[in-house]
């Protein structure tokens, strides 16, 4: 292994010619200038008065290198610098090595110990010579002097010395404490050698004389055969202190201690004291060693050595060698100026404070303590919670009562109180208790100034951060998008989805980087999502060659969602390639410097696509939407791609199965029928709720009942405002091209114009029977089988009916004929 590295790395030390031309030739003049300095050092009397007679051959030199190395002295260190010449003949031989690419010496380190006795030396012995001799040569002399003319002499020793002293400390780390620790090895040893030394002879003396003197021959066994004492009875302490110490100076041993004897000799003065009750210290185990208290004067020196063998790869070289030139990849760089909306650009509702209506408590209390009692339910305990819609009346039922029981007669409790909005939790999850949700009567506006201001939100630790609203504690309710990973919306029409879906958007904008975050909009209302389109270039992100970024015809939404799969498919192949398991670590990656662009990586931006009425793409696209949507939300959770769906109608033909086990994060606004809120939800309840904003959000595993923050469209359009004034991008963020069949497709579609004259009645028939038969519309309306067929399909289309159910009849998604006159009327309106 050592061997393979050894020969790779000397394969990528191959030298060239002029490289080991020049590295021979530097080498070489180190060696001259050296042997000309020492010949010089010792010849320079003589030679010196010869000065000036290089052309005269008569004339010999004494110096090994003749005449030109007479030249060489007298130009460096006569002229020069003194002694410090040699240092100059080093540092060829220093460049002479780094050139043959060998790291004996560290180059800038090596140069700047070099400068410092270049001018340091010279200066020295221009001092202590007076300029008297070769040693300072001439600078060194004639700058001491000018030193000395300034600071006096005392004044430059004091220079030299404290220039000395500071270089030393520098380049060694000395401390006071290191500098005590290492005079008291000093001495140690010292005394250490000495000791040794003594009972050697101490030794020699007890030989002649073993019966005289058993003790000191117990000492000697101890110190020269460690296992031997171990195995001899302990006499007394002393005895057992120094096994131990015996013990403990083995795994510590320092290079200089060469045997256990010397090592066991060195240490057994040291004042190691350990009680006679202390555990036998094992050697196999350092760890266990018992903590001996330190003398606090003892230098702690704590280093940490680098991973010698860690060698980088070359990927990671390069990566590193970019990092430091050109810093982390900031991908805000293009808008680095951007500034992100301040708070101040959503209105102020007022005071959001909750008041406390004592009697509308103590009423709502004795309704609900009454009405149980009606049923035979104890009550012992009864605690409120004031939310900024309702309150919550925590029930504790009287010992004896069963939860159960009580769960039993939900729906008649849910129906005496027949206030609206009434709900009921039996039990709390995680509660023994009872809760009943009754909303108040002068409810509390949630602003979205004031849950975007929260240091809840801005300190959010999230991907996507979304802030909804308040809970019913009136707590601000933050959820991570990228944790939900998609969204499904529903509720009936002015229920607060709108505002719902703009508090959404509005929060992550709040949060995210137009380079961290794009949004697809589809909005067939054309006017929810509208008011983005300021920000097409910031924050929207569209197909090629397409005018408006946001989609409002159903049939451009096709070609959409299947270049939102194109894009799942790049960013997972990005992935793969760069070895990242998502989005973020990814992104990671990119910024470090790690992947390169050159081969297609870039930073990937979350993308969110909104779309605000499904139940309207379903119904014209069907099934060419559904799958889309259905494998991006399988699949596009790693890569960043997080969905928001929304619906008026969420009945199961538009959610269906294979949407709803995708999209496990679900949001609830008031819906029509509890059969709305079970497709929504699967639980009741939704249809519970007092509407403006009032919702219940399920993560998949829990409900929890929110205000939602109410956000008006002026608010959101002075935000828009804001961030498009502001420098974008040249253009939307484009999605890849899809180059696949024109979207205007229309399985499933339903025109208004073409509807069958008998639609509507028709449509009152099935709701009314609850039946989803052609047959029975057959009879019914006395229709031939065809236009009876046609009818279905078209009620089919417009969501009234499930789909083709073999044998069975159609399941009717509308449960009760106001519900359906409602939904006919905005038929109608489209
Ligand atoms: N969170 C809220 N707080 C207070 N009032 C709200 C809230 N949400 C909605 N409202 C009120 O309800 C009205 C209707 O809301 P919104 O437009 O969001 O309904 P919608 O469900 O989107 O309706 P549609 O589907 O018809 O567009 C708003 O104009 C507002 O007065």
């Amino acid at each position: 292994m050592n061997n393979e590295h050894t020969t790779s790395s000397n394969a990528s030390k191959i030298i060239s010619k002029p490289r080991i031309i020049s590295g021979i030739v530097f080498i070489l003049l180190s060696i001259v200038l050296t042997l000309s300095f020492v010949s010089y050092l010792m010849n320079w009397k003589a030679d010196q008065s010869q000065a000036g007679t290089m052309g005269d051959k008569a004339i010999k030199s004494s110096n090994v290198f003749g005449k030109i190395g007479d030249w060489l002295g007298n130009l460096f260190i006569f002229e020069s610098i003194g002694v410090a010449a040699f240092v100059v003949a080093f540092l060829c031989f220093v460049f002479g090595t780094l050139i043959f690419k060998k790291n004996y010496f560290k180059p800038w380190k090596t140069i700047s110990h070099s400068l410092f006795f270049i001018c340091w030396t010279p200066i020295f012995f221009g001092a202590v010579t007076k300029g008297q001799g070769v040693l300072g040569g001439v600078y060194g002399y004639q700058i001491m002097d000018y030193l000395r003319s300034y600071i006096g002499s005392v004044g430059l020793w004091l220079v030299l010395v404290v220039s000395f002293a500071l270089y030393f400390i520098l380049e060694f780390n000395l401390s006071p404490s290191s500098i005590k620790k290492k005079l008291n090895d000093i001495n140690d040893q010292t005394i250490g050698k000495l000791k040794n030394m003594m009972p050697d002879s101490q030794e020699e003396f007890n030989a002649d004389d073993e019966l005289e003197n058993e003790a000191v021959q117990e000492k000697k066994v101890a110190s020269t055969h460690p296992t031997k004492a171990a195995s001899n009875p302990i006499k007394n302490e002393n005895d057992f202190s120094n096994i131990i110490v015996t013990q403990e100076v083995e795994p510590i041993k320092t290079p200089n201690q060469t045997s256990f004897e010397e090592e066991s000799k060195q240490t057994a003065p040291e004042p190691v004291i350990l009680s006679p009750s202390a555990p036998p210290i094992s050697l196999e185990k350092p760890s266990e060693i018992p903590v001996v208290k330190a003398d606090d004067n003892i230098a702690f020196n704590v280093e940490i050595k680098k991973d010698e063998d860690f060698v980088p790869t070359p990927e990671q070289q390069k990566s590193d060698d970019l990092v430091s030139k050109h810093g982390l990849y900031d991908h805000k760089l293009d808008l680095a100026k951007f500034q992100m909306p301040s708070v101040n650009l959503l209105k102020d509702y007022g005071n959001e404070e909750i008041t406390i209506n004592k009697d509308e408590l103590e009423e709502n209390k004795n309704r609900i303590v009454g009405l149980l009692k009606t049923f035979n339910v104890g009550i012992s305990e009864i605690k409120a919670t004031i939310g900024p819609t309702v309150t919550l009346y925590e029930i504790v039922p009287e010992a004896g009562i069963r939860v159960a029981a009580i769960k039993k007669l939900q729906d008649d409790i849910a129906l005496n109180l027949s206030a609206l909005g009434i709900r009921i939790i039996a039990p709390m999850p995680g509660k023994g208790t009872i809760g009943i949700e009754v909303p108040r009567k002068n409810p509390t506006m949630v602003s979205m100034r004031s849950v975007v201001a929260s240091p809840k939100f801005q300190n959010a630790d999230m991907d996507l951060p979304v802030v909804f609203g308040r809970t019913i504690s009136n707590e601000v309710f933050v959820a991570d998008l990228a944790k939900m990973p998609h969204l499904l919306m529903a509720g009936a029409t002015g229920q607060g989805k709108s505002v719902g879906i703009n508090a959404i958007l509005t929060s992550l904008i709040y949060k995210k980087h137009p380079s961290e975050l794009k949004f697809v909009m589809v909005d067939p209302k054309k006017v929810e999502l509208s008011l983005y389109s300021k920000i097409e270039r910031h924050y929207l992100a569209k197909l090629p060659d397409t005018e408006d970024a946001i989609i409002t015809d159903n049939a451009k939404v096709i070609n959409t969602l299947n270049s939102l799969c194109i894009e799942m498919d790049d960013r997972y192949e990005l992935l793969k390639n760069a070895f990242c398991k998502n989005i973020k670590e990814y992104n990671k990656k990119f910024s470090e410097r790690k992947l390169n662009p050159e081969n297609g990586h870039r930073y990937l931006p979350y993308i969110v696509l909104v779309v605000d009425e499904f139940a309207d793409l379903i119904m014209t696209a069907g099934k060419e939407v559904e799958h889309p949507i259905a494998r991006l939300a399988q699949l596009a959770r790693a890569i960043g791609i997080h969905l928001i769906v929304a619906t008026q109608r969420p009945s199961v033909n538009v959610i269906t199965g294979m949407i709803k086990a995708n999209f496990p994060a679900r949001v609830a606004f008031r819906v029509i029928s509890g059969v709305d809120s079970k497709t929504i939800l699967d639980s009741p309840g939704a249809e519970q709720l007092v509407g403006k904003g009032d919702m219940l959000y399920f993560n998949g595993n829990d409900l929890t009942r929110l205000q939602c923050a109410f956000v008006d469209t002026p608010e959101v359009e002075r935000i828009a405002e804001f961030i498009g004034e502001q420098k974008g991008y040249s253009d939307a963020y484009l999605l890849p091209e899809y180059s696949g069949e024109d979207g205007s497709s229309t399985v499933g579609s339903f025109d208004p114009n073409e509807k069958d004259a008998l639609f509507e009645e028709a449509a009152r028939i099935v709701v009314s029977t609850q039946q989803g038969s052609t047959s029975m519309l057959q009879r019914q309306l006395k229709l031939g089988y065809n236009r009876a067929g046609r009818i279905m399909d078209q009620l089919e289309a417009t969501g009234i009916v499930g789909g083709f159910n073999g044998a069975k009849a159609r399941e009717v998604q509308i449960s009760d004929l106001n519900s359906l006159e409602k939904f006919l009327d905005e038929l109608k309106g489209r």
